[in-house]
């Protein structure tokens, strides 16, 4: 098996050198502008893409490679200035942005509201229930994805909200089974809130502060599934991961432990020698259905998912984690996906526009 498969779903043949040597600039640009017709060419509108991201996301994002093939596709980015009112700049076709606060998130909702003819990406709304550990994965857990290619759950958790001294017997009278993974209850893009810690007995983590989610640990071959949404593409790179828990070592071992971010690294799991049962990727289908599900559940086009397999299973899949704007740098073909994603955006919202009677927000 070809280890470092990835699936792509739309997407299309992709004249690289073309592209890269910019000859291609007016077969991408959309011809939004003028009216007419007459066999002559259209004026071409550039989509104009406002950006409000981190020094760091910036960055890792907005690569020279996503810069110079935007620019050929008829796609500028600019960097929004916190500093003035977001609706003296611009005008902007889409907003894109990756910041905390309640402050930015009222902006971001006068904004919206005051131009509905611009596409936020995303609603701040629908980004703060993936901040939430608990919220992010009742989707899924209400989803109960089960069909002919596998079953897709979350594991069985706890929130901790308070009194770490509670912890044992709330794990008891729930019932969870050790080992438990323990999360931070708020994501807020802090290292803090992806500070994790693998528990083997519920004693020990009364020493952990919560708010907290404590999950089951699923063993899962050391392997785990980054499932990146890019509007309607989706794309699947494997990760390292947690290596199992045998029963022997549950039964030895006490304590908590702080776990490194073993997933976010940038070296993929795809050219490793791994064992074929726990390579194989999830089964496209489920995924494709899994991500239409949650991309009209959580109102979100900017997204991936965590996913393991159940060790020894083919087909248990479990949704452990969900990630606003994540990463996209390292998703292999990125700037391709996400500058066709920009173009349908603007492209089908000038389509609706033009075949409404009357001034709708559209988005
Ligand atoms: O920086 P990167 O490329 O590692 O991306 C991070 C993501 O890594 P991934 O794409 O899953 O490999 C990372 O995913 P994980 O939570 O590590 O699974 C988060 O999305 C992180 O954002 P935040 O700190 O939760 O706000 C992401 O951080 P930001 O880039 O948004 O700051
Ligand atoms: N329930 C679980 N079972 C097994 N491993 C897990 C579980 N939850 C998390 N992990 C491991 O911990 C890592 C980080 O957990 P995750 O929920 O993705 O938090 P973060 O938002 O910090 O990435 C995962 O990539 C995976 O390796
Ligand atoms: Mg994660
Ligand atoms: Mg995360």
């Amino acid at each position: 098996m070809r280890l470092n498969e990835e699936i792509g779903c739309k997407e299309e043949e992709i004249e690289e050198e073309e592209e890269e040597e910019g000859m291609v600039a007016q077969k991408y640009s959309i011809g939004v502008g003028g009216g007419g017709g007459g066999g002559f060419p259209q004026p071409m509108k550039v989509v104009v893409v406002g950006y409000a991201l981190t020094s760091k996301k910036t960055k890792s994002f907005l690569q020279p490679k996503l810069e110079g093939l935007a620019r050929n596709k008829g796609i500028l980015f600019v960097a929004i200035d916190q500093n003035r009112p977001l609706s003296d700049q611009g005008p902007f076709d889409i907003v894109l942005h990756k910041l905390t606060g309640k402050e930015w998130r009222q902006i971001l909702e006068d904004y919206r509201r005051a131009h509905p003819e611009v596409t936020v990406l995303d609603p701040p709304d629908a980004i703060q229930h993936v901040h939430n550990r608990q919220s992010m994965l009742q989707d899924v857990a209400d989803l109960n994805l089960c069909d002919a290619y596998g079953t897709v759950g979350v594991p069985r958790q706890l929130v901790i909200k308070k009194d770490p001294s509670s912890i044992p017997d709330a794990v008891n009278r729930a019932g969870l089974m050790l080992p438990l993974v323990a999360k931070p209850l708020v994501v807020d893009g802090s290292a803090k809130s992806h500070e994790l810690s693998l528990a083997y007995d519920q004693y020990s983590l009364q020493i952990l502060e919560p708010p907290l989610v404590l999950q089951e640990f699923v063993n899962h071959g050391g392997v785990l599934f980054k499932v990146y949404i890019v509007g309607e593409a989706i794309k699947v790179v494997r990760r390292f991961s947690l290596p199992d828990v045998s029963k022997r070592e549950l039964s030895t071992n006490t304590g908590v432990f702080r776990f490194p971010r073993v997933s976010c690294a940038a070296a993929s799991a795809d050219d490793a020698d791994l064992d074929p049962m726990v390579a194989e990727l999830p089964p496209r289908p489920l995924l494709e259905r899994l991500a239409r599900e949650l991309r009209r559940r959580l109102g979100l086009r900017l997204f991936n998912l965590d996913i393991i397999r159940e060790h020894g299973t083919q087909d248990h899949f479990y949704v452990i984690d969900i990630n606003y704007f994540p990463g996209y740098g390292k998703m292999p073909g990125y700037e391709h996906i996400f500058t066709d994603f920009l173009l349908n955006l603007v492209q089908s919202k000038y389509k609706k526009r033009s075949a409404k009677p009357v001034e709708e927000p559209l988005r």
